[in-house]
């Protein structure tokens, strides 16, 4: 199904528009009325705040810093924090309502939210991130909190960010209160299993897609766009089950070994020079080309907007499964559903992520943590059974993947809304 150029809510902002596309298919094809379109595509709440930083140096710079909550009605705002120059208001928006429509999809009581600010984390020491992340915690503080909105890491982020944030909220309310943010160090109430959780969930989505076809992920070739906190793990998990790494990049560039990538010595050697180039053993490759390799499965893990309508009838994987939020612009998408690739969307292939961040709020609410094992089989079950759900959704109505779990989610969502008595 298209949306014509009359949909109303649009943006100027890409990122914004394609998730307001996205919405405005999902409100097709459920038959939602423009009032109830309208509440799913505004977002609830709102901060922006100036960020000033003492820069080591002494002099002072400005950043800018957003936080929005898109939707409330089955819980909590839950959504990471992204720490990247092309930061603004619109993208943060946009990435608010992917979190609302994932955390429904796979069933966790929260909404949808996002965090941001204008910085490059590579410009700064990590005394002036601590400032920065500190100060944007306070500013936003009148919106946060363990039953209002929890944070988690995105892009530009860790452990390290979410320790600051949790400290600088608890000083200010004037006890530890662990379960206002999630992805935090072991050490200060984090859940094992978290810093692997989106890859492991990849992961877990690729087979359940490759095995409805009677395709072994064993017997795949995989390409990772990325290699951070998502692609590195996803590339590393893909290799230890037994699939066939051949590439992988980073902002620096792309490295390809058509035999496999031998992914351990690959992230030592990220580990000692801060890039994958340069590795030995594999070849050069530009990073967009990576884009376009003959493999069974690509996972853009990295930015969005990276599969446009201008590369889309390139691409050669039968399995595109989206580690990155909004990877793959709508006008790409409908190139690829015509070429028969399977694409499974971002708000289903990295829910992993989030799933564990549930696990780990249940778990400080509770202050009782489960095992390595309990997590897990947790986050196995959660992963397959809503694949399940968005699989069987497609196969009944003859949609795709994306437009079957986008229906999921907005329907949840809607019908949170409807019970709790706003619309008839
Ligand atoms: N962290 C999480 O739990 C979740 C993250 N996501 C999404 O996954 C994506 C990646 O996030 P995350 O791994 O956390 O972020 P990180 O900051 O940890 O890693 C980002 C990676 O992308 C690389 N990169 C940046 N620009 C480009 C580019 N133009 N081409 C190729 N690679 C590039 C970076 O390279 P370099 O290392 O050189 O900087 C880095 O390897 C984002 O879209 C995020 O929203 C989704 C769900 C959960
Ligand atoms: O773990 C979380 O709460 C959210 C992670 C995130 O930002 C995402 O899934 O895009």
């Amino acid at each position: 199904m298209t949306t014509t150029s009359t949909r109303p809510f649009r943006s100027d902002n890409p990122a914004l528009d394609n998730a307001l596309g996205q919405l405005a298919t999902a409100v097709e094809i459920l038959g939602y009325h423009e009032g109830l379109h309208e509440t799913l595509a505004t977002p609830r709440r709102e901060i922006n705040v100036a960020v000033p930083l003492r820069r080591d140096d002494g002099h002072v710079q400005v950043f800018h810093g957003h936080r929005v909550q898109h939707n409330v009605s089955r819980g909590p705002g839950k959504g990471g924090l992204r720490f990247h120059p092309s930061v603004d208001i619109d993208e943060v928006r946009a990435l608010a309502m992917l979190m609302t429509w994932k955390c429904a999809i796979v069933d966790l009581p929260f909404g949808g939210a996002k965090g941001g600010i204008d910085i490059d984390p590579s410009e700064h020491t990590p005394e002036e991130l601590e400032r920065v992340t500190r100060r944007y915690t306070s500013e936003i503080m009148p919106l946060i909190g363990p039953t209002q909105d929890i944070m988690a890491p995105d892009m530009g982020t860790g452990e390290r960010e979410m320790a600051w944030v949790m400290d600088t909220y608890s000083v200010n309310v004037g006890h530890t209160i662990p379960a206002v943010v999630t992805g935090k160090p072991l050490a200060v109430g984090g859940s094992l299993g978290r810093p692997a959780a989106t890859a492991r969930g990849i992961v877990h989505v690729t087979a359940s897609a490759l095995g409805a076809a009677h395709e072994k992920l064993r017997r795949s070739r995989v390409a990772v766009q990325g290699f951070g906190k998502v692609g590195g793990h996803a590339a590393r998990i893909f290799a230890e089950e037994g699939a066939t790494v051949v590439a992988v990049s980073d902002q620096f560039g792309a490295v390809h070994a058509d035999g496999g990538l031998d992914v351990p010595a690959l992230l030592a050697h990220v580990d000692a020079t801060g890039s994958v180039v340069g590795f030995e053993g594999a070849d050069p490759l530009d990073g967009p080309d990576l884009l376009t390799l003959d493999v069974d499965v690509l996972v853009p893990a990295a930015v969005d907007g990276v599969i446009t309508a201008d590369n889309a009838r390139d691409v050669r994987a039968r399995y595109v499964v989206e580690g990155a939020n909004g990877p793959t612009t709508q006008e790409a998408d409908q190139i690829l559903s015509k070429q028969g690739v399977t694409v499974v969307p971002d708000i289903l292939a990295n829910a992993g992520g989030v799933i564990v961040s549930y696990f780990e709020w249940v778990q400080a609410n509770q202050t009782y943590w489960w095992t390595d094992d309990e997590i897990e089989d947790r986050l196995a079950h959660r992963m397959r059974s809503a694949y399940g759900d968005v699989a069987r959704r497609a196969a009944d109505e003859d949609l795709t993947l994306r437009d079957a779990a986008l229906v999921i989610g907005v329907e949840r969502v809607a019908d949170a809304h409807k019970l709790r008595g706003l619309y008839p």
